[in-house]
């Protein structure tokens, strides 16, 4: 089995309340090896091209304009499952039903918004990974 990479974000809700230590922290010590890191002000087109495929949705706008409220931490971790295995970290979409123990189930709740504000974001598949990271990343 061949090394992943994968794309991880701390979205703005996770920066303003100063948990991207704690979020690199829980990836690290799970044994992924962090690749690259920064804080970015994502840009809309930036945006437009990572949520491509949500477009249409009743959420979008709102994700993309919560997005956009402030600076994002964009990481690549790498190791052999990564994909899968950040994602399982993470906790399901929605924080408030997220299963203790995980990122969104121990950091995130419903703030009664128009999207769900829950932390992070993992790609889902190798192809997204490679997608999403020529975004963030460039080639
Ligand atoms: N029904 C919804 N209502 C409000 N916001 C939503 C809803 N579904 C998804 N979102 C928001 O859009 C993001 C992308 O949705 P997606 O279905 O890809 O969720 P995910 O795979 O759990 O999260 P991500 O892609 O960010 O890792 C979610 O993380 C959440 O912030």
């Amino acid at each position: 089995m061949s090394i992943e990479r994968t794309l991880v974000l701390i979205k703005p809700d996770g920066v303003a309340r100063n948990l991207s230590g704690s979020i690199l922290a829980r990836i690290e010590s799970k044994g992924y090896s962090l690749v690259e890191l920064k804080k970015v002000n994502a840009t809309r087109d930036l945006l437009e091209q990572h949520y491509e495929e949500h477009l249409g949705k009743p959420f979008y706008e709102p994700l993309v304009e919560f997005m956009l409220s402030g600076p994002v931490v964009a990481a690549i971790f790498e190791g052999h499952r990564v994909i899968e295995g950040f994602r399982c970290l993470a906790g399901t979409t929605d924080p408030t039903t997220a299963a203790p123990g995980t990122i969104r189930g121990d950091f995130g709740r419903d703030w009664g918004l128009a999207v769900q504000q829950n932390l992070v974001h993992g790609s889902d598949s190798v192809d997204s990974a490679e997608r999403e990271i020529k975004i963030w990343f460039g080639a």
